[in-house]
Parts: structure tokens; sequence; C-alpha cells
């Protein structure tokens, strides 16, 4: 059980009498004042307000804040309160004192920072405002998602509250963050689960399609409407329907998504009858949407409507620490050892920033388990600037059917786009034109490999979507 001393917040002339720096150390009324709240463990949700000078933290009984975790010593950190922060000082604690992965003998704590005791996680907030901090799941996944970080741990925690409840969520994340895998699981995880999951890529459909895309079309709407054909949120009747890049959606349908959210009503193309349907919506996205309703490229309403329950999904180099996990993860689903990569390979990965986040680890794990280590490219080839070994050249007879034809597909994609991308010096139009792709899914294309940055820099692509 957490306990924590008693004492009056300050001190009694008496006791002060005999200490005569107590006037200096201890806390000033007025200042802002801190707590700290315990995240996990036993103790979870439990806080402390700081109102005293120092504070002894441990297993012991005589500590100012008892804390039961087996792995915490007993007298393991000592808190400083100063004016604007809190000194942390490990006691040379046997499991240590962590901070964002990193161990610290002595660190400045500032409203927001998280350390871990042992397994026990706290965390620094403001006394006085109304800062709830979530509790962190117990579990280190959520479906296929994995993660033991605090950011995946709050993320999941998250998650799985808004799982059963079926009301529309708004997932956000960069690209590779695993936006698409949470979608599916909070499907899976509902009651709709025995209904239908119907996904729009919205990045990936051509704009003039897209509103037959989700709302239908009757017979005659349009040239080659050729027959009567239900949307997205009429297949999805019954189960979820799932909207990637909602950002990408045009603003002149933008009242008609709000229209669905807010009535469950479509009207297919072309019709004048409203059609009620049952389906929930998930979105995601990897812009800032309130930088795009600043913009005025996307509604105000639809993005408060949409916002109502939101998740982010953290970059992967804000959690450096799920990199162990996620390395594990990948190997065993792809029927390999731990021992598959090397510590040495292991320790180069786990400093690497990963723009293109989880996915762009998977492939570079996948790479240097189908080609051997001495294929790990040099840590700036991740980034773009040497080729990066073939991912087809040593495609695995052995690997499912699927994931053997995805592996290769993805590796001629990137090794295309990378030679279009040069060859059309960068310029997305043209690049376009030669390949005969949509411009906006060519821009998909090129974020999902990483090579954004190489592409829009000439004068016909100066709008920020290519257009
Ligand atoms: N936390 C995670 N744990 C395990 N695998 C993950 C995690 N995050 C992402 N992945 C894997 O990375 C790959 C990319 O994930 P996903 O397609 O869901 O990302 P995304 O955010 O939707 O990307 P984009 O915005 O480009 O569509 C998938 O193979 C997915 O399984």
């Amino acid at each position: 059980m957490l306990a924590s001393r008693s004492v009056p917040e300050f001190q009694d002339d008496e006791q002060e009498s005999l200490d005569p720096t107590a006037t200096l150390r201890r806390a000033k009324p007025g200042r802002v004042r801190l707590k700290l709240l315990v995240l996990s463990g036993q103790e979870a949700g439990s806080s402390h307000a700081l109102t005293r000078p120092e504070y002894m933290v441990g297993k012991a009984p005589t500590c100012d804040i008892v804390l039961s975790d087996k792995t915490i010593s007993r007298q393991h950190l000592k808190l400083e309160v100063r004016e604007e922060h809190v000194l942390a000082i490990d006691l040379d604690s046997r499991n240590g004192s962590f901070c964002e992965g990193l161990r610290f003998s002595q660190l400045e704590l500032r409203p927001g920072s998280v350390i871990t005791l042992g397994t026990t996680e706290l965390k620094l907030v403001p006394e006085d405002t109304r800062e709830r901090s979530l509790l962190l799941s117990k579990k280190n996944n959520f479906g296929a998602l994995v993660g033991n970080s605090r950011k995946m741990r709050e993320a999941f925690t998250l998650l799985e509250r808004m799982a059963p409840g079926g009301a529309d969520v708004l997932i956000q994340g960069e690209t590779g963050t695993g936006k698409d895998v949470c979608a599916e699981t909070l499907h899976q995880q509902s009651q709709r689960s025995q209904g239908p999951f119907v996904i729009v890529d919205m990045a990936g459909v051509a704009p003039t399609l897209i509103e037959s895309e989700l709302f239908g079309h009757v017979k005659g709407a349009f040239t080659g409407a050729q027959a009567d054909r239900a949307g997205a949120f009429e297949r999805a009747n019954g189960g979820t329907v799932f909207l990637d890049e909602v950002g990408e959606l045009p603003l002149e349908l933008q009242p008609r998504l709000l229209r669905v959210l807010e009535r469950r009503q479509v009207k297919r193309v072309g019709s004048n009858d409203y059609r009620t349907v049952s389906t929930r919506v998930i979105t995601a996205t990897h812009v800032d949407l309130e930088e795009a309703v600043k913009a005025g490229k996307f509604r105000r309403d639809l993005f408060h409507r949409l916002a109502v329950l939101r998740v982010t999904l953290p970059p992967l180099r804000e959690r450096p620490d799920d990199i162990p996990l996620l390395i594990d993860t990948m190997l065993e689903r792809m029927g390999k050892p731990p021992s598959a990569l090397s510590d040495q390979t292991r320790a180069l990965l786990a400093q690497y920033p990963w723009p293109g986040n989880v996915r762009e680890l998977r492939n570079v794990v996948e790479q240097v388990v189908s080609l051997g280590e001495d294929a790990l490219p040099e840590m700036e080839a991740l980034s773009g600037e040497t080729p990066l070994p073939k991912a087809g050249a040593a495609t695995e007879m052995d690997l499912p059917f699927k994931e053997a034809k995805e592996r290769l597909i993805e590796g001629f994609e990137r090794d295309y786009l990378r030679g279009l991308i040069e060859r059309c010096e960068g310029n997305i139009s043209r690049a376009s034109r030669e390949a005969g792709i949509d411009r906006v899914y060519l821009r998909k294309l090129l974020r999902k490999h990483g090579l954004e940055d190489r592409a829009g820099a000439s004068a016909d692509d100066k709008s920020p979507r290519g257009q």
C-alpha cells in the first residue's frame, strides 16, 4: 500500500528556529505547486502534493512516499522541491531511476516529466491544474500493435476504453505508426466485430470518384455508372467504415460526411433519397487537422465532430524504448528466434530516429533477416541516401504467399519510385504523367516509402497536395 507521511505544509516556528536553512528550503507560498502522480504499479492513480522541500521515495515504511513495488530500493530516490522544478537524485538504487528510457543519477524534473523507478512510473504535474493523466494500460499490446513505452500504454488505455463503446474515433499519427492496424483492432474489439469492416483510403481514390465511393450512386448518375452501387457507408452497415487520410476529403464533400456522422444518413449520387445506416466511423489522418482548419482546407464543424474521441499514435522517435519489443515481435511473426539479430545490430536500430516509423523498422528488420546482417544499410542510407538492399531479391519461398507477395511489391514500389522521382527531378506532375498514376496516389506512395522529401520541389508543385 502506498502511504505518505502526514507532515504539516509549513514547519512551525519552533522547528524552524532549530534549522536556520529551513526558511530558504521551504516551499514559497504563491508559486506553482506540484504533485507526483503514480501512473502504474499497485498504487496507480494515487498522488502526492509536493508541499515540502524534500521527499524520500522508496519501499521502506520510513520514506515520505512509500511504493510497494518489489523492484524499488528501500530508499530509492530523493526529491528536492525547488522554485520551478524538482531535483530527483537517485540514491544508488539497485535497479536505477529512468527518464525516457535513460538511467539518471540526478535529473531536473519539470511539470510533465515522467520517471520510472523499478516498474513504477511517476509523473510530475502542476497541482492546481485539472490535468488528468491517463493510467497506463497493463497490457503491452492492442491487437497487433505492440509497445511498452509510457506513450503507447497511455494510447492503449484510451483504445481499450474506446473499442467496445461503438462511438466514432479519430486516429492521428505519422505514416507507419500503425493507424490502419489500430482501426481494424477497434473494429475487432467492438460489438460490431461480426459486421463488415470497409476501408476507404481517401488518398488513393481520385477526387472525382470519392463521392461515389463513399455514398454510392444510382444507375446513370454519371458516365460509366452502369448500375446502382452502394457506397462505403452502406456496405459497412452493421459494422465499421474506416476513412483513411480523412484530411484529403475535398472541402465540398465535407458537409456530406458531417451529415452522415450526425444523422447516419447517406444519399447516393444521382438520388434524392436518404438511406439510414448503422455504421461506426473510424477516421485517420497523418496531417494536423487543426492546422488544416486554420488554413481553410478542413471544416471546423467537421473537425470538432471527428475529434470528440481521438487518439494519437506517437512517432517511434519519441518512444525508442519500444524498439526492442517491436523487433522481437517482428522476428516472432517472421518465425525467427530473437537471436536472428545480433546485439550490435539491435543497438544500431535502437538509436535511429525512424522517419518512416514502425513500417520502416519492419522493412529493415525483414531485409536484414533475409539478406544477413551484412545487408544492414548504413544508418544514413535508411533515410534514403544510398539504395537499400532490394527487398524482393531474397524473397523467401517459405513465407506465406500473401506476405511474400507483399514484400516483393513493397521492394518493387520503393525502387520504382526512387528511380521515377530522380528521373523527374522531384517534379510530381511529371512523375505522375510518366508513371500513369494519379498524383494524390503518387504522393501517398512516396510518403509510405519515406521518399516524400525528394518530391514537390519544382515550380508546378507548390501547393501542399501538389495539386
Ligand atoms: N505498434 C506497432 N506494433 C507492431 N506493428 C506495428 C506497430 N505500428 C505499426 N506496425 C506495423 O507497421 C506497418 C505499418 O502500419 P500501418 O499501415 O497501420 O501504419 P499507418 O499509420 O496506417 O501508415 P500510413 O499513414 O502510411 O497508412 C504495418 O505492418 C503494421 O503492422
